[in-house]
């Protein structure tokens, strides 16, 4: 079951018209990872409610471990309200001020951190004082950091982007989110250069871009890799880069190639976006098997 990964952050309920789904991206990141048998947790916070039992409910039966998540009296369990656009572009209103916003500090937490071969943590965690407080001392014990950008408008400032990012071994945005710190640094509009002035940047061992349906590019230090999409029915797209990221952190710790890596973490995201909601249940071979699929076209 090793290596062990510990995400941090939201775990909410996305509401859609029709139905109500879990999710929160390093959620979705733990419980994706637990699909390929990686030893994955979360550390989060839900309110004394019935929407907070639901979701212990739910990590349960993913086979995440709950003792890391905080069960508070102050505050209701998260909700976002996700709108999906005809161009299924998703947009989340997400609400404030939820339990997840209380995560509170803890040796627990600490020495479960200092232990873990990867600390996964995103931006929306970081938009309130205590939980970002949280945060901030986890990663100085944290080994290995990861980064996945997730700009969710209006939670985020730049400052507060900068400081994750520095703290950051590697780090994963989407093409919207790089063009958006392009504009802060006055980069070129061109994809390979932008990455390497923020790898220089922020001296990243790995800067991982996705661009949509058209796949994602890779910069490490064996240079530059990139995978083109696959082609899918889209379902909706709640949570495929956060099964990106999980399936890219699963490769990346079995030490497969940057290729292996890329292809298989762009197969798992655009097989999510195949499913309803961020944390459809899928194995290693499921994954196989959209490879192979569309090899044979
Ligand atoms: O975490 C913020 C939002 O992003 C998602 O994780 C998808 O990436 C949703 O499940 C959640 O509402």
């Amino acid at each position: 079951m090793y290596p062990l990964i510990t995400c941090f952050g939201e775990v909410l309920w996305d509401v859609l018209p029709t139905s109500r789904q879990a999710g929160g991206a390093p959620m979705n990141v733990a419980a994706d990872l637990r699909n390929f048998g990686v030893n994955a947790q979360i550390i989060s916070r839900v309110g004394d409610d019935e929407l907070g039992v639901e979701m212990v409910q739910f990590l349960a039966s993913k086979g995440l471990p709950t003792n890391l998540v905080q069960i508070g009296r102050t505050h209701l369990t998260g909700v976002a309200k996700a709108n999906i656009s005809d161009a299924n572009e998703v947009t989340y209103k997400i609400v404030q001020p939820v339990a997840w916003d209380y995560i509170q500090p803890d040796p627990q937490l600490t020495e479960t951190v200092r232990q873990s071969d990867l600390f996964v943590y995103g931006s929306l965690a970081a938009r309130s004082p205590m939980t970002r407080d949280t945060l901030l001392d986890l990663l100085q014990v944290a080994r290995r950091k990861v980064f996945d950008v997730n700009l969710r408008a209006p939670h985020y400032e730049r400052t507060l982007i900068e400081e994750l990012l520095h703290q950051a071994d590697i780090a994963k945005l989407n093409e919207h989110e790089l063009i958006e710190l392009s504009e802060w640094y006055g980069y070129e509009p061109n994809l390979h250069r932008a990455m390497e002035q923020l790898r220089d940047r922020y001296q990243l061992d790995m800067l991982c871009v996705t661009l949509g349906e058209a796949g994602a590019v890779l910069l490490d230090s064996s240079g530059f890799t990139t995978q083109s999409g696959f082609e899918i029915d889209v379902e909706d797209t709640i949570g495929s880069g956060d099964a990106f990221l999980a399936a890219f952190l699963y490769k990346m710790t079995q030490q497969e190639s940057p290729s292996q890596i890329l292809e298989f973490a762009c197969a798992t995201g655009a097989y999510v976006a195949t499913q309803r909601g961020a944390t459809p249940a899928f194995t290693e071979e499921t994954i196989s098997s959209v490879i192979l699929n569309t090899a044979d076209e």
